[in-house]
């Protein structure tokens, strides 16, 4: 695991995007697809919409880049708090990514459904290769949820499927989340933190006790080198170990 520290949400934005734009284009020169599965949230939109910039967009093959989602609300993809229109707004609309790369799920559906139907979907498209995700981002809620896997709920503890409707009561909600084995079996993790109301909770995450029916975030990765958490100034400001200040 690497904590990077950025001095500020410009910075992260500006870091990140041009990070995830460099790991695409190198891996496109070996590889025939690149898969990411995108995060919800607040943090990661402008990131997506640095990342639709020509400067950046234009070096990128949008034609073998596969896009998945970490996790949906449960409602349709032109409700104003749907993952998949956020992403569509900030980056899908802007960049020559064909249609059928897009693997939506499908909050508009009866969630344990949805739910399968997008565990089938991720199945058929890794087949038989290695199975995992070239790049997963994630954010970290207050509560140090992550995806939608928050405190106490029932998909902490799910270690077989990939995909579940997860009640939420916190939020008198459902929402569709990838499980933590689905998400930890792929290499590249990048955590996107920013903010000063994150600073206590990612304290407790990186460098408190273990406790992930409290901090689920905790439950991703934590043997892996491969999960960079690229924090800004605020959210890391009482951290006691990062691997670099940017
Ligand atoms: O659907 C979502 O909202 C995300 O998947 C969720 O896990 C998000 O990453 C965190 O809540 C952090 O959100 P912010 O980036 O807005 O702080």
């Amino acid at each position: 695991m690497r904590i990077l520290r950025v001095s500020n949400k410009n910075s992260l934005i500006e870091f990140a995007a041009t990070r995830l734009a460099k790991i695409i284009i190198a891996t496109l020169e070996h590889n025939d697809t690149f898969s990411l599965v995108l995060s919800g949230g607040s943090t990661p939109k402008p990131i997506y919409e640095r990342l639709a910039q020509p400067d950046l967009a234009e070096h990128i093959n949008w034609s073998k880049v596969y896009i998945f989602f970490g996790d949906e609300r449960t409602v349709p993809p032109d409700h104003a708090d749907s993952n998949y229109r956020m992403a569509n707004e900030a980056l899908f609309q802007h960049v020559p990514l064909p249609a059928a790369n897009i693997y939506r799920m499908h909050g508009e559906d009866e969630p344990h459904q949805a739910a399968s139907d997008y565990e089938a979907a991720i199945r058929d498209y890794m087949g038989e290769t290695q199975p995992g995700f070239d790049m997963v981002l994630l954010g970290m809620g207050d509560d140090g949820h992550t995806a939608s896997l928050f405190p106490g709920t029932a998909a902490l503890h799910e270690h077989d499927k990939w995909v579940m409707a997860n009640e939420v009561p916190q939020h008198h909600t459902w929402r569709l989340t990838m499980t933590v084995p689905l998400l930890n079996i792929s290499e590249n993790i990048m955590f996107l933190v920013a903010g000063s109301s994150k600073t206590d909770t990612l304290k407790a995450v990186l460098e408190g006790p273990k406790q992930p029916d409290v901090y689920p975030s905790q439950l991703i990765h934590p043997e892996n080198e491969m999960v960079t958490w690229l924090v800004d100034a605020e959210a890391g400001a009482i951290l006691t170990h990062v691997d670099k200040d940017i």
